[in-house]
């Protein structure tokens, strides 16, 4: 009998891993027949009735049996079975009594392979159609797993005219950090924070090459011997470091590391991007609250920032917090689900050619600072 006839079976065949509910003895002699699992996890106690005593007997140390129910769903819980995913050999068979629960050992082995982080996660497990978010409370199981505990951030705002904010965000185990947007003019403010907080920089990210003020990214370099500068490859700016859409800048403790993932979203500027990281967005200028960058200078394409909100942005779970690069009414944060119900250009009642006229039709004032920024900025921010 294939694997694929076993009851609720999911195969995830480049991993290795297959995922399944409960089988009849005679179901897990065939699975274990010719050596087609290496490895086994059950999550039911062992008292369970279809406990398949023969893949115990069969597979030895390769067989781990743990207990995931409501009272053992902590972070040592969600510890110990992502290493069991990470250490077993292949291929390894999960199961629980539906192979719901068996869906949370496969994410969370997946988000620590790849580095996503909470929110890349959760958006991959809803697209597989992973069925732990069927079950509340192990939906939040899975949320709280994937936080990254103890994250330090800040947001913080130049006061002296652009209105960008800047982020910090630190680990709290090794207080490495890095700043997202700084600004020239505020790199004093940014370094009484970080120090205020005993935590050490190890990078400054943009998160494209802006046009309305100069990025504190190049004073920072100079007050902070080895701290790194990031921007986009595509922005064609200076930088010690370059991303593309997928890569992960990460930092802090090996065993919880912080992950940013990378995420293409032109159209502002043809190298603007956005940086996913834990339950939080940063946008930069792709998507603002209740508004979205402007398109009409520096390659921009109200087209491409159309596509890059919709398929970027507005894919990730609803839940999912926006921090822009500025905001000019005071609010300080937004979600995905707010921006897609309530965003004036380009929620999800807006169709594109909609959008495409409301950004031809802003009439802004350029920004004061563009022609002295710009240049500066192509240079990490050295002002010359
Ligand atoms: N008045 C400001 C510039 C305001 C502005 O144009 N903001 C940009 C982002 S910075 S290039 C933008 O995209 N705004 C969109 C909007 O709808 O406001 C200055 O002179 O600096």
């Amino acid at each position: 009998m294939p694997v694929s006839s076993l009851p609720n079976v999911r195969e995830f065949s480049t991993d290795g891993v297959v995922l399944v509910g409960d089988l009849s003895q005679a179901d897990v002699q065939e699975a274990l027949s010719d050596g087609k699992f290496a490895s086994w996890i059950y999550m039911n106690p062992e008292s369970d009735a279809n406990f398949p005593l023969a893949a115990k007997s069969a597979l030895g140390e390769a067989f781990k049996q743990v207990t995931v129910e409501g009272s053992t769903l902590t972070r040592g819980l969600a510890n110990a079975l992502t290493e069991a995913m990470e250490t077993l050999p292949r291929p390894t068979m999960v199961q629980c009594s539906t192979a719901t629960r068996a869906s949370i050992a496969y994410i969370l082995y997946k988000a620590r392979e790849k580095k996503w982080p909470q929110a890349g996660a959760l958006q991959r497990a809803r697209e597989m159609g992973l069925k732990f978010f069927s079950k509340p409370p192990l939906a939040a199981f899975v949320r709280d797993s994937l936080r990254s505990d103890g994250l330090i951030f800040r947001q913080l705002f130049d006061t002296s005219g652009s209105s960008t904010y800047t982020y910090l965000l630190g680990c709290p185990i090794t207080k490495e950090a890095v700043l997202i947007d700084p600004v020239k003019e505020m790199v004093e403010r940014d370094i009484a924070v970080v120090d205020g907080l005993g935590l050490k920089l190890k990078y400054a990210i943009n998160t494209h090459c802006h046009a309305d003020h100069i990025t504190g990214t190049g004073d920072l370099k100079k007050k902070i011997p080895g701290l790194k500068s990031v921007i986009s490859k595509a922005s064609l700016a200076r930088a010690d470091m370059f991303v593309e859409h997928g890569d992960v800048i990460s930092f802090g403790a090996d065993s919880s590391s912080i992950n940013l993932e990378v995420r293409a979203t032109p159209g502002h500027t043809d190298g603007c991007v956005s940086y996913v990281c834990d339950n939080m967005v940063f946008t930069g200028d792709a998507l603002l609250i209740r508004g979205c960058g402007r398109t009409d200078f520096q390659g921009g394409s109200s087209e491409k920032l159309f596509e890059s909100v919709r398929n970027q942005l507005f894919v990730l779970p609803d839940e999912t917090l926006v921090y822009p690069a500025h905001d000019y009414q005071g609010r300080t944060m937004s979600t995905i689900a707010e921006e897609k119900a309530l965003n004036p250009r380009l929620g999800v009642a807006k169709t594109k050619e909609e959008f495409v006229e409301i950004m031809n039709n802003l009439k802004l004032d350029y920004p004061k600072q563009i022609d002295k920024a710009l240049p500066a900025n192509l240079k990490c921010g050295i002002d010359d």
